[in-house]
Order: C-alpha cells, then sequence, then structure tokens
C-alpha cells in the first residue's frame, strides 16, 4: 500500500523533472558558482545559553490542510529572527504544504541568519537547488532515503558549503542518520507514513543522540510546555512550524517557546 510519503514524493519526482528541464544541472551549477558561501548553521546551532529555535515558514500540511496564508514570507521570517531563531525553515515542497523555492528566496533576502530548505530531497539536483536559492542547511530524511543514498547527499551537501539536518523518526533511522556521519540529527515526532504525532518519540530517541551532534526535537510542539519537555529530553534545538504562522504574534511566540528553554532573547526596540 502506497503511504502518504510515497505519494508525497512521487508528486515532489514529477516537479523536479519539470524543473529540471527548464534549468538543466549544468546551468545550476554555474548560477551556484555566482553565490556568496553559505552561512555555518552547526555553529548557530552549537552556540551555548539555551535552546535554539528553528523557525518554520508553512503554509499548509497533509495532516491539516492550510494552516495560514503568509502573505509575505519575509515579513513572517523577519519577525521569526526578532523573536530569536536561529535558523528559519522554509518548506518548500507545492503540492501539500503550499510552498516554493520563490519562499526561499524571500526568505533569504530578508534575514542574515541561516536558512533550512525543508523538502523531500531524493537528488542531488535539489540540493543544488538549494544552495542556488540561499540556503545554508538542508534537510535529509532518513524515511525517504536509502542508505546510500543518504551518505551521497550529506557528501554533496557538505561539499557546496552548507551542512544537513537528518531526520529520524524511529530507533533504525536514527542509527542510519549517525552512521551516514550526520552532525545536526532532528527526530520527528510526527510519523511520515501516518501522520500522527507522538511526542513520546521524541524522548525515546533523543538521549541516543550523541554529545558531539546537535539534537534537535522536530513536530508537535504547541506551546512553552512542548519545549520544557523537549528540551527535558534532551533537545538542543526545537523545530517549529504550526503553533507559530497559526499566532496572532509570531515574534513573541518565538520569544515565549525560547525562554522557556532556557534561552534570554534580547528584546530590541519594535519597528
Ligand atoms: O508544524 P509542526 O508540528 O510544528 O512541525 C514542524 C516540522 O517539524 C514539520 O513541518 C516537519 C518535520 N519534518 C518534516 C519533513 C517534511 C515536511 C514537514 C516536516
Amino acid at each position: 500500500m502506497s503511504t502518504v510519503l510515497d505519494q508525497i514524493i512521487r508528486g515532489v519526482r514529477e516537479d523536479l523533472s519539470a524543473r529540471r528541464s527548464a534549468l538543466p544541472l549544468e546551468q545550476l551549477r554555474d548560477l551556484v558558482a555566482t553565490k556568496p558561501a553559505g552561512l555555518d548553521a552547526l555553529a548557530a546551532l552549537s552556540a551555548p545559553g539555551g535552546v535554539h529555535l528553528i523557525a518554520e515558514v508553512k503554509r499548509a500540511s497533509p495532516s491539516k490542510g492550510a494552516l495560514a496564508d503568509i502573505p509575505d514570507p519575509a515579513v513572517l521570517a523577519a519577525e521569526y529572527a526578532a523573536g530569536g531563531a536561529s535558523v528559519i525553515s522554509v518548506l518548500t515542497e507545492q503540492r501539500r504544504f503550499g510552498g516554493s523555492l520563490a519562499d526561499l528566496d524571500a526568505v533569504r533576502a530578508a534575514v542574515t541568519i541561516p536558512v533550512l530548505r525543508k523538502d523531500f530531497v531524493v537528488e542531488p539536483y535539489q540540493v543544488w537547488e538549494a544552495r542556488a536559492h540561499g540556503a545554508d542547511l538542508v534537510l535529509l530524511m532518513a524515511s525517504a532515503l536509502q542508505q546510500g543514498e543518504l551518505t551521497e547527499l550529506l557528501g554533496l551537501v557538505e561539499e557546496l558549503g552548507m551542512h544537513a539536518l537528518l531526520e529520524a523518526h524511529d530507533e533504525d533511522e536514527l542509527t542510519r542518520c549517525l552512521d551516514a556521519g550526520g552532525r545536526i540529527v532532528g527526530i520527528n515526532a510526527r510519523n511520515l507514513k501516518t501522520l500522527e504525532v507522538d511526542p513520546s518519540t521524541v524522548s525515546r530517541l533523543l538521549p541516543s543522540v550523541p554529545a558531539g551532534v546537535v539534537g534537535v526535537a522536530e513536530s508537535g510542539v504547541t506551546g512553552p510546555d512542548s519545549v520544557r519537555d523537549y528540551v527535558g529530553a534532551g533537545a538542543r534545538a526545537v523545530l517549529v512550524g504550526e503553533a507559530l504562522v497559526t499566532g496572532a504574534d509570531p515574534r513573541s511566540a518565538a520569544r515565549e517557546l525560547l525562554a522557556a528553554g532556557g534561552r534570554r532573547v534580547d528584546v530590541e526596540e519594535s519597528s
């Protein structure tokens, strides 16, 4: 039986081949050569002083449908940055999440902190694309990749001067992420095959992430209490989408989550 993940990846591959016809890899590589170097997302997420926030620009999800309009992702990203986020995550998958590479461009132009391209990366072309559109960090999901692909894509991400967030949602995937050499590893509380969120996945798996690897808790943060729980389980960063995009004030919401994780954010004059 085909899972939601299989269906998403099928659509991603179709959209990808259309983009590749419009812009062949060779030209994409030339474009990458003209871009300034990426920012160090590993350093950003390793800085001491409490939990780090990876704040996500997320318009929709397969489980909930439309979440937020987000007329201007640049404005939202700037609010996240002002609220103390260390990294901005931009979903670029179009069919189920309503994202695009244009959103990535807009966010890249709006902030000076590292930006994550969040998509279902299954081919090297998408890694080149991420760099061409200014990403510093690329999501690689163990559930979507064979081990050889995971290792190969991680190698390309690093060769292009970026870092990868390797994502696992069970023991086997976590072992694979660590074996591949992941230095930033996320535990996703959402099972992308069933879309169910189970925060205990994070508390079960995070303790197995070694101290030298940045452990990220992903999905299911509904407020400060969730952050406290994830940090208690050993999270050095939390990745939050829905709770931030559906609230009235993303800057204050970001600050509140960070405060719950022990990070003090200097309050700037609000613009
Ligand atoms: O909206 P939430 O529950 O805060 O979740 C954010 C993020 O973890 C989720 O968007 C996510 C985690 N891994 C993914 C992989 C693909 C697409 C989306 C995701």
